[in-house]
């Protein structure tokens, strides 16, 4: 791994789950960090964390960790100190490499959407770039493998699409979950007893489409008996398309609120 010093200027929620899968598959040392927060957060062991970039030369890497709304701050008070960084990796929902180029000078600039379960190395990382050559390509991938499934997407327009699949797809999902768990408690089962079945039902089905060849389509087929009960609930989700319409509807808001983001920061 090229990559041996990183700083990450904005390290919470999701830099921090990227940062403890690094450090818990052996990929980074957390002497091999520095993070910038504006208050401390809980993180690895080992790890600096400081309000202020620290002296010395430039890193390998600089990731971007903090909120879209705050890339002016943080352009002002660290786009001069950071000039000549050889790579800047973004994780800012929305905003677009042209807008990180027109705040930073950097050797190459490479947007990265990570996802929640990247914590425990089943996420999905969408990575693009116009900048970047194949050296730095193969160098980000490596970083990001550990983290679960990495996907290069070459069109730029698709990235916000990307981050309301992969990116917020989770949140969806835990929805789901919710709406599963509650479901069968207004059926009568006790509420915790229905999470635990919601929870490893979903990690079960999970599981299985990923490693299956069939369609989900096919699968979900498998489970429901000719004249059984799934096909009843299954005749639900599918009357006029109901759960695909609201699925869809619900990616198109996230995708345009990206594309909100991405204005705003231009
Ligand atoms: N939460 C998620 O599931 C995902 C988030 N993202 C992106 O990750 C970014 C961060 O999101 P979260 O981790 O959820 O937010 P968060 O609020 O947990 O973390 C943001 C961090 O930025 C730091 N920060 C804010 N202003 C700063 C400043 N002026 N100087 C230094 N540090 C500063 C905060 O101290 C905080 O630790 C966002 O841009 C979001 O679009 C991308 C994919 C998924
Ligand atoms: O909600 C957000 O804006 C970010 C983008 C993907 C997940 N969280």
């Amino acid at each position: 791994m090229s990559l041996k010093r990183l700083w990450l200027i904005g390290c919470g929620n999701m830099g921090g789950a990227m940062l403890r899968r690094w450090i818990d598959t052996g990929h980074i040392t957390a002497n091999q960090v520095d993070v910038i927060n504006r208050s401390d957060r809980v993180l690895p062991e080992g790890v600096r964390q400081a309000r202020n970039l620290p002296d010395g030369p430039l890193p390998d890497m600089i990731m971007l960790g903090m909120k879209p709304q705050q890339l002016d701050e943080i352009a002002r008070h660290h786009a001069l100190r950071i000039s000549g960084v050889p790579l800047l990796v973004s994780i800012l929902a929305g905003v677009e490499e042209s807008t990180l180029a027109s705040r930073f000078d950097a050797g190459a600039i490479v947007r990265a959407m990570p996802n929640m379960p990247v914590a425990i190395g089943k996420g999905v990382v969408g990575l693009h770039s116009d900048s970047a050559a194949d050296a730095v390509r193969s160098d980000v991938a490596a970083l990001m493998t550990p983290l679960g499934l990495v996907e290069w997407v070459s069109d730029a327009g698709l990235f916000n699409a990307v981050t309301a699949l992969a990116g917020s797809g989770p949140g969806f999902l835990y929805r789901f979950i919710e709406a599963l768990a509650e479901g069968g408690a207004a059926l009568g089962l006790p509420a915790d007893q229905a999470q635990r079945l919601a929870v490893a039902t979903v990690e079960g089905a999970g599981l299985m489409a990923a490693a299956a060849n069939e369609e989900p389509a096919e699968l979900a087929d498998r489970v429901a008996s000719k004249g059984g009960s799934t096909r009843e609930g299954l005749n639900v989700l599918d009357a006029d398309d109901a759960l695909k319409r609201l699925v869809a509807a619900t990616l198109s808001a996230a995708e345009r609120r990206n594309a909100e983001m991405a204005a705003a920061a231009r």
